[in-house]
């Protein structure tokens, strides 16, 4: 099963490390079909407009519909997909939306820059197919390329075939809604620090207990809305001895 990616953007060159590495060897091994396509191709003016004054006034500017609805219909001839528009105003993206999008077909991404595209974008294609207004964080880049960047690589490493070690896939850090703890390798002492004894003794009861502790300690740290998150039994009492 192979899953066709699209982005269509004002700056093609910001998608090009999508083709290094380990997505570019998908892409490669034919499990990922990527199009980066330049908004400006939609274009008929000799500006090669794609943003104008917003109504209602503020500051900034808007991406022009005309020009979107030209470009999306374009690259949407090739058949259905799910449209993906990152904004900072959109509904976090998690681990559950890469997991939901990895089932995906075809994907479509539509980077905005400035202020946004005009909204009337969004509803003419929410009206026949899904679309997902979706952040990564919050705070605000410059444009959604970067965005699609995360979006992308945290959906294709899910894929079959693309990952090494697929296990890896399903041991995230998310997976048993605890942060991952610390990890080491060799040498045993470095710099005056050495491993956890714990991990060398071949006890694996006791490293899986240190293991989930550690994670345990992480997350109320770091990350204590995960705590709260967690389903009822998620902690027995050796957890919540912690
Ligand atoms: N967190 C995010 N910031 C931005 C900024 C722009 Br401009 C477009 C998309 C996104 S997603």
């Amino acid at each position: 099963r192979r899953v066709r990616i699209d982005v269509v953007t004002i700056f093609p060159g910001y998608l090009a490390p999508l083709r290094e590495a380990l997505l570019g060897r998908a892409i490669e091994a034919g499990l990922v079909e990527l199009g980066v396509h330049d908004l400006r191709d939609w274009t008929h003016d000799v500006h090669q407009a794609v943003d104008d004054s917003p109504y209602g006034g503020g500051p900034g500017m808007v991406m022009r519909p005309q020009v979107w609805g030209e470009a999306l219909d374009a690259v949407l001839a090739a058949g259905p997909a799910r449209l993906v528009v990152p904004t900072p105003a959109g509904r976090p993206f998690t681990q559950a939306t890469a997991q939901a999008w990895a089932g995906e077909e075809r994907l479509v991404f539509a980077c905005g820059r400035y202020e946004g595209i005009d909204q009337r974008v969004v509803d003419s294609y929410a009206a026949r197919m899904p679309v997902d207004e979706v952040s990564i964080g919050d705070y605000v880049l410059v444009g959604g390329e970067v965005a699609v960047m995360v979006m992308v690589e945290a959906v294709v490493r899910l894929l079959p075939g693309v990952l090494g070690n697929p296990v890896s896939a399903q041991e995230d850090s998310f997976s048993d809604g605890l942060l991952e703890g610390p990890a080491y390798t060799r040498p045993v002492s470095w710099r005056g620090l050495d491993v956890p004894e714990v991990l060398r003794s071949g006890n694996h009861a006791a490293i899986a207990r240190w293991r989930r502790d550690r994670a345990l300690e992480r997350t109320a740290a770091r990350r204590p809305d995960l705590l709260d998150a967690l389903p009822e039994d998620a902690l027995d009492r050796a957890d919540r001895a912690f």
